[in-house]
């Protein structure tokens, strides 16, 4: 495993909510980073962590984190913070996060609102780690010393695009892509989806998330340009998302259709294969929080289902399973991925793991 030579001190924004919490219980049994100081808003500022939180995880909260006093979210009053993790509402952390940016700090996202910008990488760790490489060309456009921000995907583009990076790495470029996805509740934060709406029911729609999905594959899967100062989204791929909102807590599933650019298209053993086979580069680093398999092919007919797969590889691996030849386009399959581990919280955590290898973040 890669250790840093200290343990990192780490500021959580947005703690108290649905990301924050799965933050706070990721990083309390990390080995590597210590939960130094937690913020919200001005609602929750000057309580302690267990006052002000309506914690909703299954596990309870750490003892240390409890009596945590919530700060505003101020850089000043993160500064001796070595890494930010923001979980804060998107109404809000286009502001806040410039402004730690601007404060020199090294801040990794969830929220949407950077993940267009032209040098702020999009980074989902078991997929395109390489899009570090723009960090010295945002630190000098913005100033910095040692600050810098990433940002992590939207949770179903997450899924989305581990399982299509090998697919592209194996069989070359992806022509189009047409997903369905049938996204937990979770994933629209605390108190979410009143009870009403999504009881017996499901919802055939989240606003803005089919244009992110249809977006975000593209820079992640695209790459770097040569001088490693923007990025070039992928050229020939089209991706079409229908999302629907479902009753599950956890876990959102997708339903993927595929067409490759060259012919003969691979056989459902190949694409198999190719899944099975899949080594990121986060686990080639040795990253803690790497999973063993960032893909894990499930054989069962009916799998995977949210409540039994959803916790695979602690959350970080995406599963796959009924692979099978499509009749319209080339192959379809149905994958899983756990929303606030790799879709949210996990992808931060393991994204810091990384810029520390890279030796992006001083320890
Ligand atoms: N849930 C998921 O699966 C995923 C979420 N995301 C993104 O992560 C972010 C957080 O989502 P989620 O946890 O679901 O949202 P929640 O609504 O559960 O939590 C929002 C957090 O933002 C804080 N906040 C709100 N207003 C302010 C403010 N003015 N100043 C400071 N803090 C504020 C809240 O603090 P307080 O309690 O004090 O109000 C709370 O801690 C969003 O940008 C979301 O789009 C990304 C991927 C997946
Ligand atoms: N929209 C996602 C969660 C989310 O907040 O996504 P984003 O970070 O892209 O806004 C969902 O509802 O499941």
């Amino acid at each position: 495993m890669n250790s840093p030579k200290r343990v990192l001190k780490a500021g959580i924004l947005g703690a108290t909510g649905t990301v924050g919490q799965r933050f706070i219980l990721l990083l309390s049994a990390h080995p590597h980073f210590t939960i130094h100081s937690v913020g919200a808003s001005s609602r929750s500022a000057g309580k302690s962590y267990c006052q002000a939180t309506k914690w909703r995880m299954t596990s309870p909260i750490a003892a240390d984190v409890k009596d945590m006093i919530i700060k505003e979210c101020k850089p000043e009053l993160f500064e001796d913070c070595d890494v930010i993790f923001s979980g804060l509402d998107s109404d809000v952390a286009g502001d806040i996060e410039m402004a730690f940016l601007k404060s020199d700090l090294v801040v990794f996202s969830n929220a949407k609102n950077y993940r267009r910008d032209s040098i702020v990488p999009l980074i989902v760790p078991t997929v395109n780690p390489s899009h570090f490489n723009i960090i010295s060309h945002q630190r000098s456009s913005h100033s910095l010393n040692k600050g810098f921000l990433v940002t992590n995907a939207n949770c179903s583009t997450t899924g989305l695009v581990v399982a299509l990076k090998p697919l592209q790495d194996s069989f070359g470029p992806i022509e189009s892509v047409i997903v369905h996805t049938m996204q937990a509740v979770s994933g629209a934060g605390y108190p979410g989806v009143a009870s009403l709406d999504i009881f017996d029911n499901i919802v055939p729609y989240i606003s803005g998330e089919e244009e992110k999905m249809e977006y975000e594959t593209l820079k992640i899967l695209g790459d770097l340009n040569q001088e490693a100062t923007g990025f070039q989204l992928l050229p020939s791929t089209s991706v079409s998302a229908s999302c629907n909102r479902v009753p599950v807590i956890d876990g959102h599933t997708e339903c993927v259709s595929i067409k490759f650019k060259n012919r003969p298209p691979p056989s459902p053993e190949q694409i198999i294969q190719a899944f099975d086979s899949y080594i990121s580069e986060a686990q080639q680093m040795g990253c803690y929080s790497a999973p063993e398999k960032a893909i894990i092919v499930q054989s069962e007919q009916d799998r995977p289902q949210p409540r039994f797969d959803r916790d695979n590889g602690n959350g970080y691996s995406v599963t796959v399973g009924r692979v099978r030849k499509c009749n319209v386009l080339d192959i379809k399959f149905i994958l899983l991925v756990h929303n606030t581990v790799l879709g949210a919280a996990g992808s931060g955590i393991l994204n810091a793991e990384i810029a520390v290898v890279k030796g992006l973040i001083k320890v």
